[in-house]
Protein backbone atom coordinates (compact mmCIF):
# COMPACT_ATOMS: atom_id res chain seq x y z
CA UNK A 1 0.00 0.00 0.00
CA UNK A 2 1.74 3.20 -1.06
CA UNK A 3 0.43 6.71 -0.10
CA UNK A 4 -1.15 8.54 -2.92
CA UNK A 5 -2.61 11.74 -3.58
CA UNK A 6 -6.05 10.89 -3.17
CA UNK A 7 -5.32 10.23 0.38
CA UNK A 8 -5.65 13.78 0.76
CA UNK A 9 -9.34 14.18 0.06
CA UNK A 10 -10.69 11.18 1.28
CA UNK A 11 -12.08 13.20 4.09
CA UNK A 12 -12.77 12.30 7.99
CA UNK A 13 -12.57 8.30 7.14
CA UNK A 14 -10.29 5.79 9.41
CA UNK A 15 -7.07 7.25 11.44
CA UNK A 16 -4.67 5.22 9.01
CA UNK A 17 -5.86 7.31 6.15
CA UNK A 18 -6.39 10.34 7.70
CA UNK A 19 -2.30 9.62 8.87
CA UNK A 20 -1.72 8.97 4.78
CA UNK A 21 -3.38 11.59 3.92
CA UNK A 22 -1.04 13.47 6.12
CA UNK A 23 1.68 11.89 4.89
CA UNK A 24 1.00 12.50 1.18
CA UNK A 25 1.19 15.83 2.20
CA UNK A 26 4.59 15.39 3.82
CA UNK A 27 5.59 13.18 0.63
CA UNK A 28 6.57 10.90 3.27
CA UNK A 29 5.93 7.47 1.31
CA UNK A 30 9.00 5.25 2.40
CA UNK A 31 11.07 3.60 0.18
CA UNK A 32 10.78 -0.44 0.55
CA UNK A 33 13.89 -1.63 -1.27
CA UNK A 34 11.52 -5.28 -2.46
CA UNK A 35 8.23 -3.20 -3.05
CA UNK A 36 8.88 0.13 -4.40
CA UNK A 37 7.08 1.47 -7.64
CA UNK A 38 9.30 1.91 -10.15
CA UNK A 39 8.77 5.51 -11.55
CA UNK A 40 6.78 6.02 -14.58
CA UNK A 41 7.83 6.11 -18.02
CA UNK A 42 8.20 9.79 -18.13
CA UNK A 43 9.49 10.34 -14.85
CA UNK A 44 12.60 8.12 -15.70
CA UNK A 45 13.09 9.67 -18.48
CA UNK A 46 12.25 13.06 -16.91
CA UNK A 47 14.32 15.91 -18.06
CA UNK A 48 17.77 16.69 -15.52
CA UNK A 49 18.51 19.85 -14.26
CA UNK A 50 20.92 21.94 -16.09
CA UNK A 51 23.20 21.65 -13.53
CA UNK A 52 22.45 18.77 -11.13
CA UNK A 53 25.93 17.69 -10.63
CA UNK A 54 26.13 18.89 -6.82
CA UNK A 55 22.55 20.77 -6.26
CA UNK A 56 19.97 19.19 -4.43
CA UNK A 57 17.08 21.56 -5.68
CA UNK A 58 17.23 23.53 -8.45
CA UNK A 59 13.92 26.29 -9.26
CA UNK A 60 14.01 27.74 -12.69
CA UNK A 61 11.83 30.90 -13.54
CA UNK A 62 8.70 29.47 -10.91
CA UNK A 63 5.73 31.11 -11.13
CA UNK A 64 2.58 30.29 -8.94
CA UNK A 65 -1.05 31.63 -9.42
CA UNK A 66 -3.65 30.36 -7.72
CA UNK A 67 -6.75 30.18 -8.83
CA UNK A 68 -8.91 32.99 -8.81
CA UNK A 69 -6.14 35.04 -7.83
CA UNK A 70 -5.37 38.01 -9.96
CA UNK A 71 -1.48 38.32 -8.00
CA UNK A 72 1.25 35.69 -8.35
CA UNK A 73 1.21 34.47 -4.90
CA UNK A 74 5.52 33.55 -6.13
CA UNK A 75 6.91 35.20 -9.19
CA UNK A 76 10.45 34.67 -11.18
CA UNK A 77 11.83 32.37 -8.46
CA UNK A 78 15.45 31.22 -9.46
CA UNK A 79 17.02 29.14 -6.70
CA UNK A 80 20.00 26.56 -6.56
CA UNK A 81 20.58 24.66 -3.59
CA UNK A 82 23.50 23.09 -3.47
CA UNK A 83 23.46 18.98 -1.90
CA UNK A 84 24.47 18.73 1.62
CA UNK A 85 23.79 22.67 2.84
CA UNK A 86 21.12 23.69 4.96
CA UNK A 87 19.52 26.80 2.85
CA UNK A 88 17.07 28.80 4.59
CA UNK A 89 14.02 30.96 2.94
CA UNK A 90 12.86 33.47 5.57
CA UNK A 91 10.61 36.19 4.95
CA UNK A 92 7.50 38.21 6.63
CA UNK A 93 3.68 36.15 7.24
CA UNK A 94 2.47 36.14 3.49
CA UNK A 95 5.22 36.67 1.50
CA UNK A 96 4.97 32.96 0.03
CA UNK A 97 7.07 30.99 1.98
CA UNK A 98 4.70 28.08 2.66
CA UNK A 99 3.72 28.47 -1.14
CA UNK A 100 7.09 28.40 -2.25
CA UNK A 101 8.03 25.11 -0.16
CA UNK A 102 4.86 23.60 -1.49
CA UNK A 103 6.04 24.32 -4.50
CA UNK A 104 9.57 22.34 -4.43
CA UNK A 105 7.37 19.02 -3.59
CA UNK A 106 4.78 20.29 -6.37
CA UNK A 107 1.70 19.91 -3.53
CA UNK A 108 1.38 22.80 -5.30
CA UNK A 109 1.87 22.66 -9.20
CA UNK A 110 3.41 25.58 -10.72
CA UNK A 111 1.93 28.13 -13.30
CA UNK A 112 5.11 28.33 -15.33
CA UNK A 113 9.12 27.03 -14.54
CA UNK A 114 10.92 24.18 -13.38
CA UNK A 115 11.59 22.06 -10.26
CA UNK A 116 14.43 20.01 -10.31
CA UNK A 117 14.91 17.66 -6.96
CA UNK A 118 17.80 15.41 -7.24
CA UNK A 119 18.35 16.07 -10.82
CA UNK A 120 14.42 15.03 -11.58
CA UNK A 121 12.52 17.67 -13.30
CA UNK A 122 9.22 17.22 -10.94
CA UNK A 123 7.06 18.96 -13.61
CA UNK A 124 7.49 16.49 -15.94
CA UNK A 125 6.90 13.67 -14.31
CA UNK A 126 3.09 11.50 -14.36
CA UNK A 127 1.42 11.08 -10.76
CA UNK A 128 3.28 7.81 -10.07
CA UNK A 129 6.53 9.08 -11.03
CA UNK A 130 5.83 12.28 -8.43
CA UNK A 131 5.05 9.48 -5.92
CA UNK A 132 8.30 7.99 -5.99
CA UNK A 133 10.21 10.94 -6.33
CA UNK A 134 8.69 12.29 -3.03
CA UNK A 135 10.02 9.59 -1.21
CA UNK A 136 13.10 11.20 -1.67
CA UNK A 137 11.45 14.29 -0.02
CA UNK A 138 11.04 14.06 3.55
CA UNK A 139 8.94 16.94 5.21
CA UNK A 140 8.59 18.70 8.85
CA UNK A 141 5.70 20.69 9.76
CA UNK A 142 5.30 23.78 12.42
CA UNK A 143 2.43 21.60 14.25
CA UNK A 144 3.69 18.50 14.15
CA UNK A 145 1.15 16.27 12.51
CA UNK A 146 1.41 13.44 14.79
CA UNK A 147 -1.46 10.95 15.56
CA UNK A 148 -2.54 11.12 18.79
CA UNK A 149 -3.84 7.44 18.80
CA UNK A 150 -0.48 6.30 17.94
CA UNK A 151 2.60 5.69 20.05
CA UNK A 152 5.71 7.92 19.53
CA UNK A 153 7.00 4.85 17.67
CA UNK A 154 4.08 3.84 15.93
CA UNK A 155 3.88 7.58 15.00
CA UNK A 156 7.73 7.14 13.27
CA UNK A 157 6.48 3.52 11.50
CA UNK A 158 3.45 4.59 9.91
CA UNK A 159 4.63 5.75 6.59
CA UNK A 160 7.28 2.26 6.15
CA UNK A 161 3.87 0.62 7.50
CA UNK A 162 1.86 2.48 4.33
CA UNK A 163 4.60 1.11 2.36
CA UNK A 164 4.19 -2.27 3.44
CA UNK A 165 7.35 -2.57 5.30
CA UNK A 166 7.62 -5.88 7.45
CA UNK A 167 7.05 -5.12 11.05
CA UNK A 168 11.06 -6.36 11.79
CA UNK A 169 12.54 -4.24 9.39
CA UNK A 170 10.52 -1.43 10.86
CA UNK A 171 11.51 -1.73 14.20
CA UNK A 172 15.24 -1.80 12.59
CA UNK A 173 14.85 1.37 11.09
CA UNK A 174 12.73 2.97 13.55
CA UNK A 175 14.67 2.24 16.64
CA UNK A 176 17.90 4.17 15.35
CA UNK A 177 15.88 7.26 14.33
CA UNK A 178 14.25 7.43 17.83
CA UNK A 179 18.30 7.09 19.28
CA UNK A 180 18.81 9.43 17.07
CA UNK A 181 16.60 12.24 18.34
CA UNK A 182 17.20 11.39 21.30
CA UNK A 183 13.37 9.78 21.85
CA UNK A 184 14.01 5.92 22.42
CA UNK A 185 12.94 5.66 26.10
CA UNK A 186 9.84 7.86 24.95
CA UNK A 187 9.05 5.39 22.50
CA UNK A 188 5.76 4.02 23.92
CA UNK A 189 4.56 7.71 25.07
CA UNK A 190 1.32 9.11 22.80
CA UNK A 191 1.96 12.71 21.62
CA UNK A 192 -0.67 14.13 24.48
CA UNK A 193 2.26 12.64 27.27
CA UNK A 194 5.08 14.46 25.54
CA UNK A 195 6.53 18.15 25.10
CA UNK A 196 6.05 20.13 21.76
CA UNK A 197 10.03 20.05 21.63
CA UNK A 198 9.77 16.00 22.05
CA UNK A 199 6.91 16.05 19.54
CA UNK A 200 8.85 18.02 17.08
CA UNK A 201 11.73 15.45 17.40
CA UNK A 202 9.01 12.60 16.39
CA UNK A 203 7.85 14.82 13.56
CA UNK A 204 11.73 14.68 12.54
CA UNK A 205 12.45 10.73 13.02
CA UNK A 206 9.05 10.33 10.83
CA UNK A 207 10.22 12.30 8.15
CA UNK A 208 13.33 11.09 7.83
CA UNK A 209 11.99 7.43 8.00
CA UNK A 210 11.50 6.92 4.13
CA UNK A 211 15.35 7.45 3.93
CA UNK A 212 14.91 10.83 1.64
CA UNK A 213 18.26 12.91 0.41
CA UNK A 214 16.21 16.50 0.84
CA UNK A 215 14.32 17.73 4.43
CA UNK A 216 11.77 20.48 3.99
CA UNK A 217 11.35 22.20 7.51
CA UNK A 218 8.16 24.51 7.32
CA UNK A 219 8.30 26.59 10.10
CA UNK A 220 9.01 23.60 12.34
CA UNK A 221 10.36 25.81 15.66
CA UNK A 222 7.62 28.15 15.30
CA UNK A 223 5.72 26.79 17.73
CA UNK A 224 8.69 26.50 20.32
CA UNK A 225 10.52 28.47 22.95
CA UNK A 226 13.70 29.57 22.02
CA UNK A 227 15.37 27.43 24.43
CA UNK A 228 13.70 23.95 22.63
CA UNK A 229 13.84 25.88 19.31
CA UNK A 230 17.89 26.35 19.95
CA UNK A 231 18.17 22.04 20.36
CA UNK A 232 15.67 21.28 17.48
CA UNK A 233 17.30 23.71 14.93
CA UNK A 234 20.80 21.51 16.76
CA UNK A 235 19.37 18.68 15.92
CA UNK A 236 18.59 19.46 12.36
CA UNK A 237 22.36 20.76 12.22
CA UNK A 238 23.56 17.22 13.03
CA UNK A 239 21.26 15.26 11.06
CA UNK A 240 22.63 17.58 7.96
CA UNK A 241 26.18 16.71 9.34
CA UNK A 242 25.78 13.39 10.00
CA UNK A 243 23.48 12.35 7.20
CA UNK A 244 24.47 14.32 4.60
CA UNK A 245 20.96 15.70 4.38
CA UNK A 246 20.22 18.84 2.38
CA UNK A 247 17.87 20.54 4.71
CA UNK A 248 15.44 23.66 3.12
CA UNK A 249 13.85 26.20 6.38
CA UNK A 250 11.74 27.71 5.91
CA UNK A 251 10.82 30.31 8.62
CA UNK A 252 10.04 34.01 9.43
CA UNK A 253 12.78 34.45 12.15
CA UNK A 254 16.07 35.72 11.26
CA UNK A 255 17.59 33.98 14.65
CA UNK A 256 16.79 30.57 12.99
CA UNK A 257 18.68 31.55 9.82
CA UNK A 258 21.78 32.67 11.59
CA UNK A 259 22.07 29.62 14.50
CA UNK A 260 21.91 27.19 11.14
CA UNK A 261 21.48 27.97 7.72
CA UNK A 262 24.32 28.00 5.70
CA UNK A 263 23.34 29.89 2.76
CA UNK A 264 19.80 32.05 2.80
CA UNK A 265 16.99 33.60 0.59
CA UNK A 266 14.68 36.61 1.53
CA UNK A 267 11.27 36.26 0.24
CA UNK A 268 9.50 39.56 0.04
CA UNK A 269 6.14 39.56 -1.83
CA UNK A 270 6.33 36.41 -3.72
CA UNK A 271 9.77 37.23 -5.16
CA UNK A 272 13.48 36.38 -3.81
CA UNK A 273 14.79 39.71 -3.13
CA UNK A 274 18.13 38.75 -2.11
CA UNK A 275 20.28 35.45 -1.33
CA UNK A 276 23.62 34.28 -0.63
CA UNK A 277 25.62 33.04 1.85
CA UNK A 278 24.79 33.84 5.45
CA UNK A 279 27.75 35.83 6.57
CA UNK A 280 27.31 37.87 3.75
CA UNK A 281 23.76 38.69 3.94
CA UNK A 282 23.95 39.36 7.72
CA UNK A 283 27.04 42.04 7.21
CA UNK A 284 26.03 43.09 3.67
CA UNK A 285 21.87 43.40 3.09
CA UNK A 286 21.17 45.02 0.32
CA UNK A 287 17.26 44.65 0.65
CA UNK A 288 15.19 47.20 3.33
CA UNK A 289 13.23 43.52 4.03
CA UNK A 290 16.46 41.36 4.97
CA UNK A 291 17.51 45.15 6.85
CA UNK A 292 14.50 45.19 8.92
CA UNK A 293 14.82 41.05 9.60
CA UNK A 294 18.48 41.78 10.52
CA UNK A 295 17.10 44.42 13.12
CA UNK A 296 15.62 41.93 15.29
CA UNK A 297 18.66 40.51 15.96
CA UNK A 298 21.14 42.74 15.45
CA UNK A 299 19.33 45.86 16.04
CA UNK A 300 20.61 48.82 13.44
CA UNK A 301 18.84 51.66 14.77
CA UNK A 302 20.67 53.16 17.52
CA UNK A 303 19.31 54.55 20.79
CA UNK A 304 18.55 58.75 21.48
CA UNK A 305 20.86 58.74 24.30
CA UNK A 306 24.08 58.09 22.15
CA UNK A 307 23.53 61.06 19.74
CA UNK A 308 22.93 63.13 22.82
CA UNK A 309 26.41 61.78 24.28
CA UNK A 310 28.22 62.46 21.09
CA UNK A 311 26.75 66.29 21.18
CA UNK A 312 27.87 66.42 24.39
CA UNK A 313 31.11 65.15 23.54
CA UNK A 314 31.79 67.06 20.50
CA UNK A 315 30.06 70.74 22.52
CA UNK A 316 33.27 70.06 25.42
CA UNK A 317 36.02 69.30 22.95
CA UNK A 318 38.91 72.34 23.05
CA UNK A 319 38.89 74.48 20.36
CA UNK A 320 40.55 73.33 17.14
CA UNK A 321 39.70 69.52 17.82
CA UNK A 322 36.75 67.96 15.87
CA UNK A 323 34.44 64.87 16.52
CA UNK A 324 32.64 62.55 14.80
CA UNK A 325 30.18 60.11 15.22
CA UNK A 326 31.27 56.71 13.19
CA UNK A 327 29.41 53.53 12.76
CA UNK A 328 32.23 50.59 12.20
CA UNK A 329 31.20 47.38 11.20
CA UNK A 330 32.72 44.84 12.49
CA UNK A 331 33.22 41.51 10.23
CA UNK A 332 35.12 39.18 8.61
CA UNK A 333 38.91 39.19 8.59
CA UNK A 334 38.63 43.28 10.14
CA UNK A 335 37.26 42.09 12.85
CA UNK A 336 40.62 40.15 14.82
CA UNK A 337 43.00 42.92 14.04
CA UNK A 338 43.85 45.59 16.75
CA UNK A 339 42.68 48.41 14.81
CA UNK A 340 41.07 50.25 17.07
CA UNK A 341 44.48 50.67 19.59
CA UNK A 342 46.72 51.34 15.89
CA UNK A 343 44.25 53.68 15.55
CA UNK A 344 44.65 55.83 18.64
CA UNK A 345 48.22 55.13 18.58
CA UNK A 346 49.27 56.15 15.68
CA UNK A 347 46.97 59.18 15.06
CA UNK A 348 46.58 60.58 18.50
CA UNK A 349 43.23 60.43 18.26
CA UNK A 350 40.44 59.56 21.03
CA UNK A 351 38.13 57.11 20.43
CA UNK A 352 34.96 56.78 22.90
CA UNK A 353 33.04 53.35 22.71
CA UNK A 354 29.39 54.36 23.04
CA UNK A 355 27.34 51.54 21.62
CA UNK A 356 28.02 48.01 20.52
CA UNK A 357 26.41 44.96 19.10
CA UNK A 358 28.40 41.82 18.53
CA UNK A 359 27.50 38.30 17.59
CA UNK A 360 28.91 34.93 16.25
CA UNK A 361 27.52 33.89 12.94
CA UNK A 362 28.69 30.49 11.44
CA UNK A 363 31.90 31.16 12.89
CA UNK A 364 32.56 34.95 12.01
CA UNK A 365 32.19 37.68 14.48
CA UNK A 366 29.66 39.81 12.92
CA UNK A 367 28.11 43.49 14.32
CA UNK A 368 28.80 46.97 14.47
CA UNK A 369 30.55 49.66 17.08
CA UNK A 370 29.33 53.52 17.42
CA UNK A 371 32.27 55.27 18.59
CA UNK A 372 32.85 59.30 18.99
CA UNK A 373 36.29 60.08 17.33
CA UNK A 374 38.00 63.26 17.69
CA UNK A 375 41.09 64.72 18.05
CA UNK A 376 42.99 67.62 16.08
CA UNK A 377 41.07 67.98 12.73
CA UNK A 378 44.30 66.51 10.71
CA UNK A 379 44.91 63.45 13.20
CA UNK A 380 40.70 63.07 12.70
CA UNK A 381 41.13 63.12 8.88
CA UNK A 382 43.83 61.14 9.17
CA UNK A 383 42.61 58.20 11.03
CA UNK A 384 38.69 58.33 9.15
CA UNK A 385 41.39 57.59 5.81
CA UNK A 386 43.25 54.65 7.29
CA UNK A 387 39.88 53.19 8.35
CA UNK A 388 38.95 52.97 4.78
CA UNK A 389 42.33 51.30 3.61
CA UNK A 390 41.66 48.69 6.17
CA UNK A 391 38.92 47.78 4.73
CA UNK A 392 36.60 48.69 7.83
CA UNK A 393 32.94 49.60 6.87
CA UNK A 394 33.10 53.19 8.36
CA UNK A 395 29.51 55.00 8.24
CA UNK A 396 29.59 59.17 9.67
CA UNK A 397 26.78 59.69 11.89
CA UNK A 398 24.81 63.04 11.48
CA UNK A 399 24.45 64.79 14.94
CA UNK A 400 22.13 67.66 14.97
CA UNK A 401 23.33 70.92 13.91
CA UNK A 402 25.48 68.86 11.66
CA UNK A 403 24.30 70.64 8.44
CA UNK A 404 25.93 73.69 9.98
CA UNK A 405 29.17 72.43 11.11
CA UNK A 406 32.31 73.85 10.56
CA UNK A 407 34.45 73.19 7.20
CA UNK A 408 36.96 70.76 9.46
CA UNK A 409 33.63 68.59 9.82
CA UNK A 410 32.60 69.09 5.99
CA UNK A 411 36.06 67.88 4.82
CA UNK A 412 36.05 64.47 6.88
CA UNK A 413 32.81 63.78 4.77
CA UNK A 414 34.45 64.06 1.68
CA UNK A 415 37.32 61.51 3.22
CA UNK A 416 34.85 58.94 3.88
CA UNK A 417 32.73 57.80 1.17
CA UNK A 418 29.49 56.87 3.10
CA UNK A 419 28.14 53.67 3.27
CA UNK A 420 25.57 51.95 4.81
N1 LIG B 1 -4.71 28.25 -1.38
C1 LIG B 1 -4.56 29.56 -1.65
N2 LIG B 1 -5.40 30.19 -2.50
C2 LIG B 1 -5.25 31.50 -2.80
N3 LIG B 1 -4.25 32.27 -2.30
C3 LIG B 1 -3.39 31.70 -1.44
C4 LIG B 1 -3.49 30.32 -1.07
N4 LIG B 1 -2.48 30.03 -0.22
C5 LIG B 1 -1.79 31.17 -0.05
N5 LIG B 1 -2.33 32.17 -0.78
C6 LIG B 1 -1.83 33.55 -0.89
O1 LIG B 1 -0.48 33.50 -1.33
C7 LIG B 1 0.30 34.48 -0.66
C8 LIG B 1 1.48 33.79 0.04
O2 LIG B 1 0.96 32.99 1.09
P1 LIG B 1 1.87 31.96 1.90
O3 LIG B 1 1.01 31.21 2.84
O4 LIG B 1 2.69 31.18 0.95
O5 LIG B 1 2.81 33.00 2.69
P2 LIG B 1 3.76 32.70 3.94
O6 LIG B 1 4.99 33.51 3.71
O7 LIG B 1 3.94 31.25 4.14
O8 LIG B 1 2.92 33.33 5.11
P3 LIG B 1 2.81 32.83 6.66
O9 LIG B 1 4.18 32.99 7.26
O10 LIG B 1 1.80 33.79 7.25
O11 LIG B 1 2.33 31.42 6.64
C9 LIG B 1 -0.62 35.22 0.28
O12 LIG B 1 -1.05 36.39 -0.36
C10 LIG B 1 -1.79 34.26 0.46
O13 LIG B 1 -2.98 34.95 0.70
Amino acid sequence: MFVTDSFASLGPVGPVARAAGDLAQAGAAARVESSAPASGQRGTSAARGPAHTGSAIQLQGIELRYPGTDVPALRHIDLDIPAGEVFGIIGRSGAGKSSLVRTINLLNRPSAGRVWVGGTDLTTLDARGLRAARQEIGMVFQHFNLLSSRTVFDNVALPLELAGMKRADIRARVLPLLELVGLAPLADRYPSQISGGQKQRVGIARALASQPKVLLSDEATSALDPETTRSILALLARINRELGLTIVLITHQMQVIKQIADRVAVLDAGQVVEQGAVVDVFTRPQHAVTRSLIEEILPQSLPDSVYAHAARARAALPAGQVGQLLRLSVAGDAAGQPLLSRLIREYGVDLSVLHGQVDDIQGHTVGALTVFLSGPAQAVHGALAALQTVGLHAQLLDLPGDVAQAPATADLRETVSLQG
